[in-house]
């Protein structure tokens, strides 16, 4: 970088200033791209606050249910402690049903982000349960074993029965407007989905929506839920088949991914907020498929 100016005086040393900061400037264009792509990306998964048949139990899938009042909590508490680590995010992205829309929303009230564009699509839905649409798992796993409700809830690539029209859901499910907004016809939707199906149906989402923004160096929220994020996770950070059926995730929990510029996981993820509190809160899940007696 060469000072162009031979004048002395105050006025030489301001122009020899000026020329010095046009030439950093100009060559911070090129550098500042450079330095951006060495950084690591923050990506944030969420699963939604709890909705009102996760405190009853039910597999909810594609059932739109709203948060209940200790979901509102969740997601509000899961706001401030962003705010308070300093996160500013570039863009959210959510599936079409409400409860990981309000879970956004009430995450950016919180953080006084309320501007930030909150895009949405089906590819991020929950995972499609098929015929379990609705029922109590507990009752479930009294009825069919605990294994068999294990295998329906972890497995990798069991597909649950389909749902058809007898299903008391079913109509409420694909009368709904929203899935006529979808980028495949409405008779081409699932009916049900292994985890393996939701990533497959994730993956485009991923590569043509997701990622162009997270190379753009845009912090970036997800929010979705338990099966969504848990098939995300599984192809970020390469998790075999077998060792997916151990991940669990809580409602409620921010989980900070850290890729590097091939978007691969630079250190273990990190399941944000009271480390106890959290694993409290896993196991309370896991615990939903155990054998209880109907009421
Ligand atoms: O709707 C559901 O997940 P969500 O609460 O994350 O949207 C599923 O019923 C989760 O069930 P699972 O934890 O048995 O996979």
């Amino acid at each position: 970088m060469q000072f162009r100016s031979n004048k002395s005086g105050v006025f030489g040393g301001f122009l020899n200033f000026f020329f010095f900061l046009k030439g950093f400037l100009l060559n911070a264009r090129r550098f500042l791209p450079l330095v951006l792509q060495m950084s690591n990306y923050k990506l944030f998964l969420l699963r939604h606050g709890e909705g009102a048949w996760n405190k009853e139990n039910r597999f909810c899938s594609w059932v739109d249910q709203k948060l209940s009042e200790n979901g509102v909590k969740e997601a509000q508490e899961c706001g401030k402690l962003l705010k308070e680590q300093g996160v500013q995010f570039d863009v959210v992205f959510t599936s079409i049903l409400s409860r990981s829309v309000q879970t956004a929303w009430l995450v950016l009230e919180a953080m006084a982000q309320e501007w930030v564009p909150v895009v949405k699509d089906w590819r991020l839905n929950e995972r499609h349960y098929g015929s379990l649409i609705g029922l109590n798992r507990a009752e479930m796993a009294a009825q069919h074993g605990e294994e068999q409700v294990k295998l329906w809830r972890r497995s990798y690539d069991i597909t649950p029965p389909p749902i058809d029209e007898s299903h008391p859901y079913f109509l409420e499910i694909y009368n709904d407007r929203r899935y006529t907004t979808c980028d495949v016809p409405k008779g081409n939707l699932p009916r049900a989905e292994s985890l393996k199906e939701v990533l497959e149906r994730l993956m485009p989402y991923w590569n043509n929506t997701i990622v162009p923004e997270i190379r753009k160096g845009r912090t970036v929220l997800i929010s979705a839920h338990g099966n969504s994020c848990r098939a995300l996770l599984k192809h970020l950070e390469a998790i075999s088949d077998q060792d997916i059926a151990n991940l669990t995730l809580p409602t409620g929990v921010p989980v900070l991914v850290e890729l590097d510029k091939s978007l691969k996981p630079v250190k273990p993820r990190q399941l944000l907020g009271d480390q106890d509190k959290i694993r409290a809160a896993i196991k309370k899940v896991e615990d939903q498929g155990k054998a209880k007696p109907s009421a």
